[in-house]
């Protein structure tokens, strides 16, 4: 230790400066100089050797720092010699290791790895040593003995040192947490994959441009069936083979709807399976939302349910066969009483609210127990089969025909305008049994009673209309059975007439039983005879003498008018033609014809009346057709194009019963009509009723104004004659001059009145 080391810098400092100036000021002798210049130089040693000491220490410091730093800096740093051996390491790299550092100096760095890593180390230190830059490589720690495996990144330069020697510098990054964390993002996906792929339905996640981001095998296999690559697929190209998005009410896209409406949704498409036919899928659609709610796609999932759409069907069939079973007659197929309860009610409601009729028949049929029990069951079971099998073949669909059980049937007949309509089935219906039913070679000859009911005459419900109806069957059994019986004896009797009249009139022209009836039509002021009306008669064998009244409606019911019409109009052409030829008349009268409605409808009805004019060679003038204004009125278009036909063939056309419809005066100015005929009911209390004589004034005053004819009708009385003679009405008809009367009559009333 030098005498100056206990002193301080400054004072250092101080002596150094006094020492200079003592050199430069006392100088007097060599020795003084020199101790002087000694003394300095040992200050300024004393000085640089302060400052050394300091450099040292600081660079000490710095040594330290950078120790601390490079052992725990969080990379671990290794320095290896080109054998691999490790030459100094810092503490993370030693933790890394999981061992102290002082063990691991000077051993190989691959005793540190896991097994397995050698190979990949030696071709990574190659691979540096061969190259002048950075060189990577993931590698594999042994797995520490708490069971730890670490994961490193080697980022590894050779750099050589003083002597020349090569070593390689290798920095360590932990990657341990970033591989578990990437680890575990992969076996999460691969859990989730392994759970759609788990699922047997086709699973595809689908981007808004339809592109497929994801699927599942079932999915996958369907695409692969289709030669689509999965990885660059749309959605309908794998579920539709098409290549643009579904649309349209068959195929709606389900991604639409999810952007439209932001919730999962379900369609039903035929989509194609992966066995490559066409399927029926149900497709569930759910929407993928963003982090910020935004929909970036979505999920279907698509389930085949055609077995179950079939099932259903099959379902919905059984359940139809089940309710059908439970409704219906086993043995017939026909409703049961209680369907039947059901139709009546309900038709009961109909017509309570349509203020319409109804009627219930109740069939029985006669002896059948005879049939059972000298044949067997099973013969009797053929029998009603076959008897339900008629009845049905009369029935309308909107008709109800029941087996309430037995031999007993029902039926349920709606929109029957009239009472005698239900005797009119009920006959039809006894008629079925004409003919015999042949069971196993026999020949079975059956008839059966019926009693019928009307709503609302014999009862508003179910049980009083099928009671009453039950009632009058019996009637009909005690009546002698085959046959049919009101409920109450009345409607009985008339029906019974109609239903005689209604079955006979189909033989009324075959046997020549119609006859026309010829009414003169009279100029009212010179009482001359100006032109005649046919007037049609059915001599009836039991009946006698019939008005049209009673026959003509029956005949409009079946298809008897068409041949009754077209027998009336030659006959009544063929007279007019033989009384004008042998002057009897005169060849400018006319003969009046009526016309039905349902002759009026008929297409052929212009081609008819040219054959029968041709036919008799009566000229079409000569012939008048009166159709009544209610027919006249039914359908405007038709009506008239068919009257102008008519016009145009010469004949003319009277508006009957005229003032009972509804006719408007434009109406009937368009209409080609050349006469109206005042109804007769306008006429028989003239003068009495005021209303009627002004009625009648004005359709006079009409006609002569439209420049029609006009004929009155019904004049009985002298005062009617002359009111109409007064009101400008020229022709009329009525018992006043002759009633109708057969056509031998009608030529003596012509030779009286020329007499007379
Ligand atoms: N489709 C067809 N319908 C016809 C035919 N013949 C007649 N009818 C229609 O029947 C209705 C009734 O006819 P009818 O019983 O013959 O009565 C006619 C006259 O007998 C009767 N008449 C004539 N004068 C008088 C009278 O002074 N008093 C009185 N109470 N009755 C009288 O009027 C009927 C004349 O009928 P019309 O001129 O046709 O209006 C009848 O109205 C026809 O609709 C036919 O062949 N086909």
């Amino acid at each position: 230790m030098s005498r100056y080391s206990n002193l301080s810098h400054s004072e250092l400092e101080r002596m150094l400066s006094e020492s200079e100036r003592l050199l430069r000021a006392d100088t007097d002798t060599d020795t003084d100089y020199l101790l002087h210049n000694l003394q300095l130089h040992k200050i300024e040693l004393e000085i640089q050797n302060r400052d050394l000491m300091e450099s040292q220490k600081e660079l000490e410091n710095i040594r330290d720092q950078y120790a601390e730093l490079y052992d725990f800096a969080p990379v671990g740093y290794l320095t290896l010699d080109k054998n691999g051996i490790i030459n100094n390491l810092n503490i993370s790299a030693a933790a890394m290791f999981g061992a102290e550092r002082s063990r691991i100096v000077g051993r190989p760095l691959s005793t540190q790895l896991a097994p397995g890593m050698g190979r990949l180390l030696f071709d990574h230190l190659r691979h540096a040593f061969s190259s002048d830059q950075k060189v990577t490589a993931d590698l594999a720690l042994k797995t520490t003995s708490d069971g730890i495996t670490r994961y490193v990144r080697a980022d590894t330069i050779v750099h050589a040192d003083l002597e020349s020697q090569a070593h390689c510098l290798m920095n360590l990054i932990d990657t341990t947490e970033r591989r578990r964390a990437e680890q575990a993002v992969i076996d999460e996906r691969t859990f989730l994959q392994h759970v759609i792929d788990g699922v047997e339905n086709p699973i595809m996640v689908i981007s808004l441009d339809f592109k497929v981001l994801r699927m599942n095998e079932a999915a996958k296999r369907i695409a692969t069936m289709q030669k689509i690559d999965p990885e660059h697929a749309c959605c309908y190209q794998i579920s539709h083979q098409v290549d643009r998005p579904c649309d349209g009410d068959d195929y709606p896209c389900p991604l639409k709807i999810v952007l439209q409406t932001r919730l999962p949704t379900k369609v039903t498409h035929n989509h194609i399976s992966e066995f490559g036919t066409q399927r029926k899928y149900e497709v569930s659609v759910s929407p993928l939302f963003d982090d910020d709610g935004e929909i970036m796609g979505v999920i279907e999932s698509s389930h085949d349910i055609t077995e179950h759409l079939e099932l259903l069907d099959e379902l919905k069939e059984r359940q139809l066969s089940y309710a059908h079973l439970a409704q219906h007659d086993a043995l017939t197929g026909l409703p049961n009483r209680l369907l039947f309860a059901d139709r009546l009610s309900q038709a009961i409601h109909v017509a309570h609210r349509n203020k319409s009729m109804l009627a219930v028949l109740f069939i029985d049929l006669d002896r059948f127990k005879e049939v059972n029990d000298s044949f067997n069951h099973a013969t009797g079971d053929a029998v009603l089969k076959e008897v339900a099998e008629r009845f049905q073949s009369l029935f309308r669909e909107d008709d109800t025909i029941a087996r309430m059980g037995g031999d007993e049937f029902t039926v349920i007949l709606t929109h029957i305008k009239k009472d005698s309509n239900a005797a009119l089935v009920a006959k039809k219906l006894l008629n079925l049994f004409k003919k015999p039913f042949t069971i196993q070679n026999h020949k079975l000859y059956l008839t059966a009673s019926i009693g019928i009911s009307l709503y609302p005459d014999h009862g508003d419900s179910v049980d009083e209309l099928v009671r009453n109806a039950d009632t009058a069957m019996y009637r009909a059994k005690e009546e002698g059975r085959n046959t049919f019986q009101y409920y109450t004896l009345e409607l009985t009797a008339r029906a019974f007439e109609r239903v005689f009249l209604a079955s006979s009139l189909h033989n009324a022209i075959s046997q020549n039983e119609l006859i026309l009836h010829y009414q003169p039509q009279i100029e009212l002021i010179t009482k001359e005879i100006c032109g005649v009306e046919a007037l049609v008669r059915w001599q009836n064998r039991d009946l006698g003498l019939l008005t049209p009244d009673k026959f003509i409606p029956l005949a409009e019911e079946s298809e008897v008018i068409d041949e009754m019409g077209a027998w009336i109009m030659k006959e009544a052409c063929q007279q007019m033609k033989a009384w004008q030829d042998s002057g009897i008349l005169r060849s400018d009268m006319t003969i009046s014809v009526n016309l039905s409605g349902k002759q009026f409808d008929h297409n052929n009805l212009l081609e008819e009346i040219e054959q029968t004019l041709t036919a008799t060679g009566l000229s079409p003038d000569c012939l008048e057709l009166e159709i009544t204004e209610t027919t006249m009125m039914r359908s405007t278009s038709v009506t008239s194009e068919t009257l102008r036909k008519l016009r145009k063939l010469g004949v003319k056309v009277a508006v009957d019963d005229f003032g009972t419809g509804y006719s408007s005066l434009n109406y009937l100015k368009q209409l080609p009509i050349t006469r109206l005929k005042i109804d007769k009911t306008f006429i028989s209390d003239i003068p009495d009723d005021l209303n009627d004589v002004a009625i009648s004034k004005a359709i006079i005053a009409m006609a002569n104004n439209l420049l029609l004819d006009v004929l009155a009708e019904g004049i009985e009385t002298g005062e009617q004659h002359q009111f109409l003679i007064q009101q400008g009405c020229r022709v009329g008809q009525g018992y006043l001059f002759a009633r109708p009367m057969p056509s031998d009559q009608f030529e003596s009333f012509i030779e009286q009145t020329r007499q007379g």
